[in-house]
């Protein structure tokens, strides 16, 4: 056995992720060839990488499988509701920053506000017979803040990727997504509510609090968490 560190197997987070560790004198490595999610870890004894995807790792904490796991805030918040008592915060790692936000049609010139939108929603449902269409993945996180919002006449549609395009490809009214640069939301004529902010999200390190650790395992998690903290 040995400690299992979670890694998102592509993309931006995966690349700034292996910097940040390569900063800390451990090198994370991908092996094999580009389409073998295989990984090795240098400079530390008794951790082993897992490549997989950011959405996954969350689940892969909670479980017990993974030791400790880098995902952004936004995934943590959304597929675990009891997550503090899941997982703990080791390390924000200054990457992967993005809001998660709500936004409207930018020609929606009477809705820039939570209550506007509750408004709009009202009168959408009059007018169409059925409730205005949000389209998201995050589906737990949305429903809370509008709940807490007070806007109730609204259903949530699924999307799990180009959810920007969902306006226009008229499949949903509304969009809640993240944004970083916010030039997705500029190029599909989509405006943020003012109060629209539903969440600041981060890559971060997480550590699970339910994975077993043997002595070995223990060993190597105080010296791995001792050479993040210098
Ligand atoms: N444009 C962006 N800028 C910065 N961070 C982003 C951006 N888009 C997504 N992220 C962050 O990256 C993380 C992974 O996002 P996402 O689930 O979209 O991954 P993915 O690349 O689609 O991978 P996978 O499909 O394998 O899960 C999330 O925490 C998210 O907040
Ligand atoms: O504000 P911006 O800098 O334009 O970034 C925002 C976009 O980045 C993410 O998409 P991603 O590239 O992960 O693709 P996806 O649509 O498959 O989620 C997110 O879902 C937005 O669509």
């Amino acid at each position: 056995m040995s400690l299992k560190l979670g890694v998102p197997s592509k993309g931006r987070l995966m690349d700034k992720t292996f910097a940040w560790f390569e900063k800390r004198g451990i090198t994370l490595s991908r092996t094999g060839s580009d389409r073998e999610y295989a990984g090795r870890v240098d400079g530390i004894d008794g951790v082993s990488l897992v490549l997989l995807s950011a959405g996954e790792i969350p689940r892969e904490l909670a479980a017990g499988r993974l030791h400790l796991g880098v995902t952004g805030t936004d995934l943590v918040l959304e597929k675990l509701p009891l997550w503090e008592q899941q997982v703990e915060e080791i390390a924000q790692l200054g990457f992967g920053q993005a809001d998660l936000i709500i936004a409207v049609p930018a020609c929606w010139a009477d809705v820039d506000t939570l209550d506007d939108l509750d408004a709009a929603a009202a009168g959408f449902r009059a007018r169409h017979g059925h409730r205005l269409r949000i389209a998201t993945k995050y589906h737990r996180l949305v429903r809370d803040f509008l709940t807490d919002a007070g806007v109730a006449d609204y259903t949530l549609v699924d999307s799990q990727g180009a959810t920007e395009g969902t306006v226009k490809n008229e499949t949903a009214e509304a969009i809640a997504d993240i944004t970083s640069t916010g030039e997705t939301l500029r190029a599909n004529h989509l405006k943020i509510l003012s109060d629209g902010l539903i969440l600041r999200s981060q890559a971060t390190l997480w550590r699970s609090r339910v994975a077993p650790l043997n002595p070995g395992d223990r060993q190597a998690l105080e010296l791995l968490l001792d050479r993040l903290a210098r």
